[in-house]
């Protein structure tokens, strides 16, 4: 047996959505390294403590608006410069903090943009963070089948125009034929926007009709043993079972829901941001809410550790 060490990690954010990774300073393992700032958590800290100490340590600032994220185990092989360990990470997003940022340690700073890192290596256990963080706060779901297409790709040009940047495409009432001439109309204008999308329905379609994902829904999920290579994988959870599931595969995000009551399930109560929050915590995948959701939700979800909110209806609405 390893030893567990437990890990509190800042991601510091700036309003452009910019993170800072610093390189791991000469003379501790993994030296060179680029990580986030971070350290070992002490006996008695809580990680919220710990998070407060190591930024004050290694950068010479106090962060004062911190959000938990997910955590992330990992294990770590012994190296010439390091012993063998298992790491409990716990991210917490930094949005501001007091001070000017120092490097205490000799370490050397970079700023990243979500979707383009320019440094590396980056520490093996922060793989799938990285993937996480270029998800956005935003996952659009088509809805064809209340709207009709004109209206949809009307709209969809807006969203774009707006800053849309993932898009799932849910219309499973559309025969083969009728879903290639959509996904060409659709993937068409997302390109020059850099937005992804996904399609619901199997891995083998996604990839022939030119998607960058493909979204699970729960059925497929649960019968998925392995999870498809070349594309972005998400899948829609209802309960522990499927998040579990979900983040077994180490897929790229789940999506659960429903969250609060919906205009198609108005019956259903929701599972309420307390328990979607419940649900999250020790999660190691990133996750979307889904359910009632509105733009300014977004906040309010991410405070409960999702990366963001999914939306049906209302992002449609919006003009
Ligand atoms: N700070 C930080 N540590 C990480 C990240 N990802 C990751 O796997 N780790 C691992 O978590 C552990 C954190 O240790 P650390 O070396 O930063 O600890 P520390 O600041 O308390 O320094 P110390 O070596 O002086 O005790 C290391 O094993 C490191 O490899 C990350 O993004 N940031
Ligand atoms: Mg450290």
């Amino acid at each position: 047996m390893t030893k567990l060490v437990q890990v509190a990690v800042a991601i510091l954010i700036r309003p452009n959505c910019e993170y800072l990774l610093a390189s791991r300073p000469n003379g501790k393992g993994w030296a060179g390294w680029w990580e986030f700032p971070g350290g070992k958590i002490e006996s008695g800290e809580t990680p919220e403590n710990a998070l407060i100490r190591e930024s004050q340590e290694e950068l010479g600032i106090t962060p004062t608006q911190i959000q938990p994220w997910i955590k992330r185990r990992y294990d770590y092989p012994a190296t010439h410069d390091a012993e063998a360990k298992t790491v409990l990470l716990h991210f917490f997003f930094v949005h501001a903090w007091q001070g000017e940022l120092q490097a205490r340690e000799g370490q050397q700073f970079a700023w990243q943009h979500p979707r383009t890192l320019n440094v590396s290596p980056v520490l093996p256990a922060n793989a799938p963070i990285m993937q996480a963080l270029s998800l956005p706060p935003v996952y659009a779901i088509s809805n064809i089948q209340e709207m009709g297409e004109h209206a949809f790709l009307q709209a969809l040009k807006q969203q774009l125009d707006h800053g849309l940047q993932l898009l799932q495409i849910r219309e499973s009432q559309l025969d083969d034929a009728a879903l290639a001439k959509l996904s060409e109309e659709v993937l068409q204008p997302c390109a020059p926007y850099d937005c992804r999308c996904l399609l619901n329905g199997s891995p083998e379609q996604a990839l022939q009709l030119g998607y960058h994902g493909v979204h699970l829904n729960s059925q497929r999920l649960m019968a998925l043993t392995q999870k498809p290579d070349n594309l972005l994988v998400g899948a829609s959870c209802h309960n522990r079972v499927e998040l579990a599931q979900a983040q077994s595969l180490q897929l790229d995000f789940a999506m659960l829901s429903p969250v609060l009551p919906t205009k198609s399930h108005p019956e259903a109560t929701g599972l309420g941001w307390e328990q979607f929050g419940e649900m999250l915590s020790g999660l190691e995948i990133p996750v979307y809410a889904l359910g009632g959701m509105h733009f300014e939700h977004v906040s309010h979800a991410q405070s409960c550790g999702a990366r963001g909110i999914a939306m049906q209806r209302a992002i449609w609405e919006q003009q």
